[in-house]
């Protein structure tokens, strides 16, 4: 069987971000950016004052020197004239510097009457102004294709003189639930049935990655239903389906998409919960086949969706972030199987960050998935573990999840 980082490399190999639209600067945030952002201008565009006071030429403004104010330079209005010795210009922040001076007279450190301005601090050449370019230059490269843009990125596009930005479209999920014996949350419940709650879960993970979600109707445990559902996702860009994954009669996901010419790319991998996990194409269309039970569905899509979405998104392949911590109990031998231990995060005395497993690990409990704030993980074969031993867990929050 495949391991855990074979089949996450090849899903991620597998996929290409998608094409590159216009947005306008508010809608950049949280999106990945597909054109670099190069500065349309200099900033500051030339040298301006960074308080309010009196632009002079420092070789004046001596302790108790007295400088004739010709003139005044707010903010978008620059004084026209010069500087000349024994002068100052009234300024106020962000005003460009008028021409012969080169500092600036705080407005605390100065007496002004009548006319005249009297030096109550000297002033050395250079002081409170920023410099032409101080922040950035004509041309130059500000933000990198691949990154997930912050408010702050957005703001830095704006300050460059950018009116929109071009990102990665979000990726279009297809999402189908199979499974004669599910039904809707709300519907009736056929006899022997439950309620599906793993396409709700995948379509809010989809969201919290960036992505779009399409939640297809539920197909029953029939190869034409599974088949004539899947073909409407032809035009996503990945089409995740849960349930029938496994060796049962009823496990239909690769039969029932074979018709239609699915190409298996592998079945199955060293993983717990989630080992039997599908991965293909349907036409052009990669398909992700989560297992049917809803904690081995969002585990796999931990490991694998999420970081299919971010290289969809145009982010680099990475696996999930993880955290170094303390086990809360002792952990037992792992076997063959890669392992995730659904756990809780706290801190000891020592201000460790401590990860305790719930005693139990049943791949079809939400609720303990639901109150996990991290997956422990275990290698294949890891050694049993004392408590307090470091392992390293998947923290939940840090996703989105
Ligand atoms: N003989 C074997 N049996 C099983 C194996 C195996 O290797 N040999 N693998 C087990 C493992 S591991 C898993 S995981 C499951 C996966 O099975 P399927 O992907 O085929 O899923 P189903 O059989 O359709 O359903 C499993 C379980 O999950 C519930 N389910 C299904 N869909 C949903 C949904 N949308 N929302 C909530 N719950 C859902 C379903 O009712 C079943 O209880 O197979 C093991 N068996
Ligand atoms: O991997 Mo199946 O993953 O529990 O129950």
């Amino acid at each position: 069987m495949l391991s855990v980082e074979e089949a996450r490399a090849r899903i991620l190999g597998g996929l290409a971000p998608t094409p590159a639209e216009a947005v306008a600067l508010p809608e950049g945030w949280g999106r990945v950016l597909a054109r670099p952002v190069i500065a349309r201008l200099t900033q500051p565009p030339a040298d301006v004052s960074a308080m309010d006071g009196y632009a002079v030429r420092a070789a004046d403004a001596v302790l108790d020197a007295r400088l004739a104010v010709v003139g005044s330079a707010p903010a978008g209005h620059p004084y026209a004239g010069r500087v000349g010795p024994g002068q100052a210009v009234r300024i106020f922040t962000g005003a460009f510097i008028p021409q012969g001076a080169d500092a600036i007279l705080l407005q605390e450190d100065a007496v002004a009457a009548d006319g005249v301005v009297e030096v109550r601090e000297a002033v050395r050449a250079g002081r409170w102004v920023r410099r032409r370019g101080l922040d950035f230059a004509e041309g130059e490269a500000l933000i990198a294709p691949g990154r997930r843009l912050t408010a702050r990125d957005v703001g830095l596009a704006a300050a460059a003189n950018h009116p929109w930005l071009m990102v990665h479209r979000r990726p279009r999920i297809g999402i189908l639930a199979t499974g004669d014996e599910i039904a809707l949350p709300g519907d009736p419940i056929p006899p022997g049935g439950i309620v599906s709650s793993n396409a709700h879960a995948i379509a809010a993970m989809v969201r919290a990655g960036g992505g779009d979600p399409l939640v297809l109707p539920i197909a029953p445990d029939d190869r034409e239903a599974i088949a004539a559902t899947a073909a409407a996702a032809r035009a996503c860009d990945l089409l995740v389906t849960t349930g029938g994954a496994s060796v049962g009669d009823h496990d239909l996901i690769q039969t029932a998409l074979g018709q239609d010419g699915f190409a298996l790319d592998f079945w199955k991998i060293a993983m717990r919960p989630g080992k039997p996990l599908i991965w293909g194409r349907l036409g052009t269309t990669p398909v992700l086949g989560l297992p049917g039970n809803p904690v081995s569905a969002m585990v796999c899509a931990v490991q694998f969706l999420m970081p299919a979405l971010a290289v969809l998104s145009g982010e680099p392949a990475a696996p999930p972030p993880t955290i170094q911590a303390h086990a809360g109990s002792a952990l037992p031998e792992n076997d063959k199987r890669f392992d995730h231990l659904r756990a809780t995060l706290s801190r000891d005395r020592d201000g460790r960050v401590v990860a305790t497993p719930f005693p139990q690990q049943d791949s079809s409990m939400l609720k303990t998935l639901a109150r996990a704030e991290a997956l422990i993980l275990r290698a294949p074969y890891a050694p049993a573990l004392p408590e307090g031993a470091a392992v390293e867990a998947i923290p939940l929050d840090r996703l989105g999840l």
